[in-house]
């Protein structure tokens, strides 16, 4: 029954305003944390994070807002290559990875551009999301901690992520998931959202209604509960090649929706030319189990083939 216990429940991480500030015991405590609950599951809620739930809130406004608008103004927002994947996709732009049908939501994504011209293109596409833009900066920063953290759990230099941090391309999520859409695009599948592991060190994801399913360790799928103020991380692509597999990315994905459903999901991405791989976690014995990762380019070949644009 333990077992069963250990494999059903999210563990949940107690935040520390200290988690920037210099080493001591706190820092050490949350090390520990992050480094069990990651080693166990990939998985955690965070708690005492310090962002208003106001703040929260005003972006699950700010979204509604947005989607509540006709289509071709949505549309003035529509991202592609040249946009480095920032503005909307309507629901169904994206095909699914796995099915034959399409991703049955609406998303929009702002966040770090890795080449932004003089005049700043990027400023159109933030304009119609003040508050998710200054959660995203929230955001940032809890995640720069959350990885200096990660390389105090696995007895690194606090300074081993710094070559791939110098300009980050994070992303920050809106996505909306309409009640019925999946039938309406004639899918034949009961998920909103393929299962996927997502392209970052890892994600911080709220959601305002239930949907969200984690892939235990054990092989079943765990319903994430509701609480749309306090934040599940879950470990990306990119932790789980860099760690060698020590630590393994979490498969998810959103089940069809009997409520208007919204997410926020937070990616803490590298710099646009990082390349990933597990050279700390290698040796005789532990031979390389990943090849060299080129992480923005995998990332907008990816997306240019998602969704052909
Ligand atoms: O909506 C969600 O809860 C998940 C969305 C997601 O997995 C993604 O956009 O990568
Ligand atoms: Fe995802």
């Amino acid at each position: 029954m333990a077992n069963n216990q250990l494999l059903t429940t999210i563990p949940v991480v107690e935040w520390s305003v200290t988690a920037g500030g210099p080493a001591d015991d706190e820092k050490w405590r949350l090390s520990r944390a992050i480094h069990a609950a990651c080693e166990q599951s990939g998985f955690f809620f965070l708690r005492n994070h310090g962002i208003p739930p106001s703040l929260l809130e005003a972006v699950y406004a700010e979204a509604r807002r947005f989607y509540s608008q006709p289509l071709d103004d949505k549309r003035r927002f529509s991202c592609s290559a040249d946009t480095e994947y920032l503005g909307y996709r309507e629901v169904g732009a994206e095909r699914s990875l796995t099915h034959s049908g399409r991703e049955a939501c609406e998303q929009y994504r702002i966040g770090y551009v890795a080449d932004p011209p003089a005049g700043g293109w990027a400023g159109h596409y933030h304009r119609p999301f003040g508050a998710a833009t200054r959660l995203l900066e929230r955001l940032a920063t809890i995640g720069n901690e959350i990885l200096l953290l990660s390389a105090l759990a696995l007895n690194l230099p606090a300074t081993v992520f710094d070559p791939f941090m110098e300009k980050p391309v994070h992303r920050l999520g809106l996505n909306h998931y309409p009640v019925g859409a999946g039938s309406a695009l004639g899918n034949r599948v009961h998920y909103s959202m393929t299962s996927h592991v997502d392209h970052a060190f890892f994600t911080i994801l709220t959601q305002n209604a239930p949907g969200l399913e984690v892939l235990g360790s054990d092989g079943r799928w765990i319903d994430v509960p509701v609480r749309p103020h306090e934040p599940l991380v879950f470990l990306g692509d990119y932790l789980e090649r860099w760690t060698n597999g020590g630590y393994r990315a979490t498969y998810h994905r959103v089940r069809d929706v009997s409520t208007d459903r919204i997410s926020l999901q937070f990616k803490h991405r590298p710099s646009y030319g990082a390349i990933i791989e597990p050279s700390q976690f290698v040796d005789d014995d532990h031979p390389s189990r990943y090849e060299p990762f080129d992480t923005g380019r995998q990332y907008a070949e990816l997306l240019r083939s998602l969704l052909g644009v």
